[in-house]
């Protein structure tokens, strides 16, 4: 039994402590704002996010950052990814050396181009990160459906670890050294996501989705080897397998803001209808400044981008998208 803090509440999170209380350990839930600690307090689920989630008894809950680090074994650090750096730094001082931290917020700083675990690694040097990603929703991990994802760590030891607190019978966990490849994909699969919705809420077909979805591999995998990672990195669970769910499953939160804006709402107004982090809307932008930075094309990023942020119609994105000049599908010719 390992002694467990897991700093950020939301949907993720709360289903993580499902699971690792599940698996037999001590959790400790930290909450962003204390409203939602007296939530947990009261009704031991969050009620907004994850209704029916049911944490017992035992299970800590807090919004004292220091209380939920505080002789922890592991930390799993789920909150969304453009508050991965703020409470990084406010939890700096709290933790010790060679402390675990598992990241599994999904994203890329736009501001910086650092993946999730770069970001921790900044600003807490003296942890030791490591990522837990793949197709995972936390509606279906949270009634115990069979899921896979993959734990990726500088060092062998330190994945095998996390697989083995992590892994029970319908919670399979694979170990990686590429952190990098995991988190390229990651991030990514988001934008890609927000297409995918966009062409469901225009009333495409599934021609459509299977498109979206192998041609979004291919340029975030020629992305992602550029810049280091391993190509069969996004054939495996953090590429293709979470690209494959988040664009298909009735629980994405990237997919569904994606079907408003292809039925004609605002960006802004998606991201409100869906209520929880729409991490694609963030990444994109880093997307995009990757894709200039490492010359690599990545034309569906590239109109997601307009369509977000410069207006641009769906209908015509797509059409445009279509119409690209004649391509090879391998790029060997
Ligand atoms: N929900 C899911 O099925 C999965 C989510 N993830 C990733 O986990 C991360 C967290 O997502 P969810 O739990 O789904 O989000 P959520 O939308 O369910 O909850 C967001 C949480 O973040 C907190 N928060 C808001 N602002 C904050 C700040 N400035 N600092 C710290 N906390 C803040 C909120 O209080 C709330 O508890 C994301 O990066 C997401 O991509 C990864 C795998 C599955
Ligand atoms: O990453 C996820 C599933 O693996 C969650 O995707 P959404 O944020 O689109 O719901």
């Amino acid at each position: 039994m390992a002694n467990i803090g897991v700093i950020g509440s939301g949907s993720w999170g709360t289903a993580l402590a499902w699971l690792l209380h599940n698996n037999g350990h001590k959790i400790t839930l930290w909450s962003y704002l204390t409203e939602e600690t007296e939530m947990f307090r009261q009704h031991h689920q969050n009620v907004d996010k994850l209704p029916g989630v049911v944490l017992a008894d035992d299970v800590v809950f807090t919004c004292d950052l220091e209380e939920s680090i505080r002789d922890k074994e592991l930390l799993v650090l789920a909150v969304p990814s453009p508050a991965v750096r703020s409470t990084s730094r406010n939890m700096k001082a709290h933790v010790r050396p060679g402390q675990i931290i598992v990241d599994v917020a999904k994203g890329i700083e736009e501001a910086t181009l650092m993946t999730m675990t770069d970001i921790i690694e900044e600003e807490i040097p003296q942890a030791e990160v490591a990522v837990l990603s793949g197709p995972s929703h936390a509606e279906e991990v949270g009634k115990g459906l069979p899921t896979t994802i993959v734990a990726g760590a500088h060092r062998r030891e330190t994945a095998e670890l996390i697989q083995s607190l992590f892994m029970n019978p319908v919670f399979r966990v694979y170990t990686s050294p590429d952190m990098l490849g995991i988190e390229i994909g990651a991030a990514l699969k988001n934008v890609i996501a927000l297409a995918a919705g966009i062409a469901d809420g225009l009333g495409y077909g599934d021609n459509t989705k299977a498109a979206l979805i192998t041609r979004g591999i291919a340029e975030i995998s020629r992305l992602g080897t550029a810049m280091g990672a391993h190509p069969n990195t996004f054939f495996g669970l953090s590429g293709i397998g979470d690209l494959v769910v988040t664009c298909a499953s009735v629980h994405s939160r990237n997919r569904k803001a994606g079907y408003l804006m292809g039925k004609g709402y605002s960006m802004t107004a998606a991201m409100e209808e869906v209520h929880m982090v729409v991490e694609g809307v963030y990444s994109a932008r880093a997307g995009l400044k990757l894709s200039e930075k490492y010359q690599i094309e990545m034309p569906i990023i590239k109109v997601v981008n307009q369509v977000l942020f410069e207006e641009k119609p769906a209908d015509v994105a797509v059409n445009e998208l279509m119409q690209r000049m004649k391509k090879d599908e391998l790029g060997a010719w």
